[in-house]
């Protein structure tokens, strides 16, 4: 049985809908405890990622990710397999609204060999742990010219129980106005999907274009760890 089949019985035409108005969705229930665990637990088997980030070194906040490798672990590339068409329409729609001239393919494995096409040839999910004082600054995942502009975080433990503070904070920017900034703590087995970098908002004149970042705020206390599923890969 696959880790993951709880994503067949949610409603995609809803969730799909919430993405396409506000930009993010919740979908709960997506990985059961004992898989969320093994993540967890797989943090430190050095075998399965390609490279460890200190984030502090980078000024990206405080915690530490590590960027898996090919072959993903199956939950990771089950998960990008069935979300990616899901978000597809969604990221056409957009850049028609935007009158950008880009299509995004329908296959992962094309959206794939563009990447390589340009270079991006390395794996970018990841999995994040943030001890007590752990944060992750503001920023957007773009890893070269070919990106994705949506992409997911999974919710490996619980807000409560075993962090506190540790919020998902999200800001939107419209032109010429100060930004809004969203706060979710989702429960563990949820995912999160969420804009990479910018989406069209219909205003009076048409559509004009807002920009996200995301990023989570100061863990209190304990320890919080989510798995970041991005589409697009990376150059390094
Ligand atoms: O730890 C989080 O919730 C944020 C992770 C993140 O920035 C990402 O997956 O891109
Ligand atoms: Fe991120």
């Amino acid at each position: 049985m696959s880790t993951i089949d709880g994503l067949n019985t949610h409603d995609w035409v809803s969730v799909q809908k919430e993405i396409y108005k506000k930009g993010y969705a919740l979908v709960e229930n997506v990985l059961n405890s004992n898989t969320c665990d093994q993540l967890i637990e797989g943090f430190q088997d050095s075998t399965l990622y390609r490279k460890t980030v200190e984030m502090e070194r980078y000024r990206f906040g405080s915690g530490t990710y590590k960027y898996f490798k090919y072959p993903l672990p199956e939950t990771i590339s089950e998960i990008r397999e069935f979300v990616y068409p899901k978000l597809v329409p969604i990221a056409n729609q957009w850049m028609k609204d935007l009158k950008k001239d880009v299509i995004f393919p329908d296959s992962l494995a094309v959206l794939h060999q563009q990447c390589i096409d340009h270079g991006q040839l390395l794996a970018t999910p990841l999995i994040l742990k943030y001890g007590a004082g752990g944060y992750n600054t503001l920023h957007q995942d773009l890893y070269g010219e070919v990106y994705f502009p949506m992409q997911a975080v999974l919710f490996l433990n619980d807000y409560g129980p075993d962090y506190t503070g540790g919020e998902f904070v999200m800001t939107q920017q419209v032109p010429r106005a100060q930004s809004k900034a969203i706060v979710l703590h989702p429960p563990k087995g949820s995912m999160l999907i969420f804009t990479t970098n910018y989406r069209p908002i219909k205003g009076k004149k048409g559509f004009y274009r807002v920009s996200m970042r995301h990023g989570v705020s100061e863990v209190r206390s304990g320890e919080r760890y989510t798995m970041g599923v991005i589409f697009h890969d990376a150059t390094s």
